[in-house]
């Protein structure tokens, strides 16, 4: 907002509010003021009619009260001569009382002797006359009293002289009743009156009394009981015409000293509240012209004030905003404010300094600017040296990150082989080293589909497990392999494809180049470095492989006996073992031991050779094999005694073995004498047995041995030996 404008808005607020405020209150005061005065003037008029009405009537009484005083009056009640005087002087009355519009002159019984200005049917038949004679009757007309009787007759009321000046026509109107009597003597006596003197007074008459005086604004009634009486012609087209009509009510009580009785009515009064208004209404407009005025020349004074007062701030505005754009001289003309022409004068020093400042300014910022140039080259030759720098070091990180994967790889594979090597030691079994390095393989590898196959010499059932190849590949990959080592034993191809998967076989060879199996990838390529690590762990799967082998031949050799291939003493002690742990745990089962000795070994040896000795080992051998059961177990315990383990041996079984031995005894052996003749000897043995259903385990054997060599001692008696072969045998 401009301060020219703002300054014109409070010069304009400053003239033109206190004005119109004080013109508004006065105009306020006028206007109450006025209706004030305009109710009281009212009050005052409606008052005034009032007592004029009262007035007259009370003049009209007294006149009314000499009136019937006349002379004439009562004689000519009296006498018919005198009802022309008697006319007269009542013609007289009527024209000198402008109240009353006909007189009558009543006998006693209240028929009409004379009238003037009167209608004497009228009169007759009129209720007027009823209620006269009825007030009579009450003793309501008294003497020197005169009685208002209210009446409702347009033929009583007309003619009159008034009326047809008012052109009002109310048939309303007021009858004055007074008594008249003979003489004068008789009063104080209790008398009748002669007659009567009848005055009619039409309201019309009366409305003339006020009406005269009304103002064009102003409108009478006269009521009685509500109900209008008479009323100005005009107020019926004033009710319709205008809704602001101001009323004021007045009692109107019309009696007199002379009255016995009074007649009470209401004088309402009607102005047009518009019409008054009027002259409020030409002062509020003749004031609301001079406000009107007034705010124009506060306008024009407030634009002039604001003009002159704010060319100064535009100059000084102007002068800102040339300095704000740079143009820091401020000369021009001298400012009419001190004020404003000390900021001119300090704007203009200011001007000055920021201009020295500015050249100062510009000189710096040349020399910036060379200096920016300078540090631009600069950059760039710095960028262009880091640029090398960088691509040296990505190149260098990147050799450094490619070894040090190698070289996590490479420790990987060796934490890997170690790890292999050591828990391959724990390996006893084949199935446990295929398992470990499957695994073993398939976590170095990435998770590539990896398979075993081994296959020793020894190993016909060939053990092979795989790890995360599809079922059908493992069958594939399986039924491959047996069907090339059974084929082409040491040569296998290096890959072999199925479906478009290629698999990458490594050998397992042993030291002494056997070989010992496959170790099969699913992968459709093998680096150089890949193929060597495998077949690092290729070779330590072949030596763990060949450990195992070469660990359970010796384990077999050392429980085998060399010449019958049988179990020796060792497995013997091994599977009895294990017989009394099965027996400790199922007391029910049982176990029978045979105890087995040749007959006449020593006799063979020495006769035949020791090689015939041993033909008869195996002779023996043989027959025992062909006695017993398959579950049964055989082994030889040294020399030419052996024993036979026989699983569930009650005693029973262990009878029906001992009785197939029994027939077994006795089956002719040939061995080739050093003549080269041959001989046929008895193949013979001792045997004695014990069942774990009779016998405690622990003495099974004892007591079986015990048999054996009293079935020895029988037999030995049936065969007794002869002396030099005897000597050699038992003493030798
Ligand atoms: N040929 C041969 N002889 C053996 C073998 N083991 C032990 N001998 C011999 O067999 C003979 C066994 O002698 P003895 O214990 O008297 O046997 P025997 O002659 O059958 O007499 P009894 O056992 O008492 O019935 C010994 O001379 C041993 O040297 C062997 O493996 N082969």
């Amino acid at each position: 907002m401009k301060i020219r404008h703002l300054l014109g808005i409070v010069i304009l607020a400053a003239a033109v509010v206190p004005s119109v405020t004080i013109s508004l209150m006065l105009l306020d005061r006028q206007y109450k003021a006025t209706q004030d005065s305009m109710e009281q003037e009212l009050t005052r008029v409606l008052f005034s009619m009032s007592q004029d009405i009262r007035f007259k009537f009370s003049i009209f009484s007294t006149n009314f009260k000499l009136f019937s005083s006349e002379r004439y009056l009562i004689q000519a009640l009296d006498s018919f001569l005198f009802v022309s005087n008697a006319h007269n002087s009542m013609l007289q009355f009527v024209e000198q009382t402008p109240l009353v519009s006909s007189l009558y002159l009543l006998d006693s019984e209240l028929h009409v002797v004379d009238e003037v200005l009167g209608d004497i049917p009228s009169y007759e038949s009129s209720q007027l006359l009823s209620d006269a004679k009825l007030a009579v009757a009450s003793g309501l007309v008294r003497e020197k009293q005169q009685y208002l009787i209210e009446f409702d007759n347009n033929n009583l009321v007309r003619p009159s002289r008034i009326k047809q000046q008012l052109n009002t026509e109310s048939p309303f109107g007021a009858a004055v009743l007074m008594p008249l009597y003979f003489h004068s003597l008789q009063e104080g006596l209790t008398r009748e009156p002669a007659g009567y003197i009848l005055a009619v007074l039409p309201f019309d008459v009366v409305y003339k009394i006020v009406a005269d005086n009304l103002g064009t604004d102003e409108l009478i009634e006269i009521l009685h009981d509500d109900e209008i009486i008479v009323a100005s012609p005009r107020i019926k087209f004033v009710e319709l015409e205008h809704d602001d009509l101001m009323v004021e009510r007045d009692v109107l009580p019309l009696a007199s000293d002379y009255t016995s009785n009074q007649l009470e009515y209401m004088l309402q009064l009607h102005v047009s509240r518009s019409a008054r208004m009027l002259q409020l209404q030409e002062s509020m407009n003749a004031l609301t012209l001079g406000i009107a005025i007034a705010i124009c020349l506060s306008v024009l004074v407030a634009f002039l004030v604001a003009n002159w007062l704010g060319t100064p701030f535009k100059q000084l505005s102007e002068i800102l905003k040339r300095f704000g754009q740079g143009h820091y001289s401020s000369k021009g003309e001298k400012f009419k404010f001190s004020e404003f022409e000390d900021v001119r004068q300090l704007l203009s020093e200011m001007g000055k300094t920021i201009r020295m400042q500015l050249d100062s300014l510009h000189q710096k910022n040349e020399e910036l600017q060379r200096i920016d140039d300078l540090k631009g080259e600069y950059l760039t030759k710095v960028r262009a040296l880091n640029e090398q720098l960088e691509a040296r070091v990505a190149e260098k990180t990147k050799e450094l990150s490619e070894t040090a994967a190698r070289e996590g790889r490479s420790r990987q594979i060796l934490q890997s082989l170690q790890r292999l090597s050591i828990e391959l030691q724990q390996c006893g079994e084949h199935a446990d080293v295929t398992e470990l390095c499957l695994n073993q393989l398939h976590e170095l590898f990435d998770d590539v589909p990896v398979a075993l196959l081994i296959a020793t010499s020894r190993n016909t059932e060939r053990q092979f497990q795989s790890l995360g190849l599809m079922a059908e590949d493992e069958q594939w990959l399986l039924a491959e392999l047996k069907q090339r080592i059974a084929n082409q034993r040491q040569s296998l191809p290096e890959t072999l494809v199925n479906e478009g998967k290629r698999f990458y076989l490594f050998d397992l060879i042993s030291r002494t180049h056997n070989f010992l199996g496959v170790l099969a990838f699913q992968l459709d390529e093998v680096s150089p470095q890949e193929r060597d690590i495998v077949r690092v762990f290729a070779k330590q799967i072949s030596v763990i492989t060949e450990t195992i082998e070469l660990t359970s031949e010796l384990e077999l050799a050392a429980r085998t006996d060399e010449l019958t291939d049988l179990p020796n003493r060792k497995a013997f002690n091994e599977s009895f073992e294990r017989s009394r742990n099965i027996l400790e745990r199922y007391p029910n089962n049982h176990v029978g031991i045979f105890v087995i000795d040749a007959n006449g070994l020593k006799r063979v040896n020495d006769q035949f050779g020791h090689d015939a000795g041993d033909q008869f080992i195996k002779a023996i051998v043989e027959v025992l094999l062909h006695s017993c059961r398959k579950t049964d177990q055989l082994f030889r315990m040294g020399g030419d005694e052996f024993a036979l383990l026989v699983q569930e041996g009650t005693i029973a079984s262990c009878e029906r073995l001992m009785a197939r031995l029994a027939e077994q005894q006795d089956q002719q052996l040939a061995l080739l004498q050093q003549d080269g003749s041959s001989k046929q000897i008895p193949i013979s043995f001792s045997v004695g047995y014990a069942s774990s259903e009779e016998v405690d385990v622990s003495h099974l054997f004892h007591r079986a041995d015990e048999r054996m060599y009293e079935a020895k001692d029988t037999y030995y008696k049936q065969h007794p030996i002869e002396p030099d072969s005897l000597s050699k045998t038992r003493f030798s």
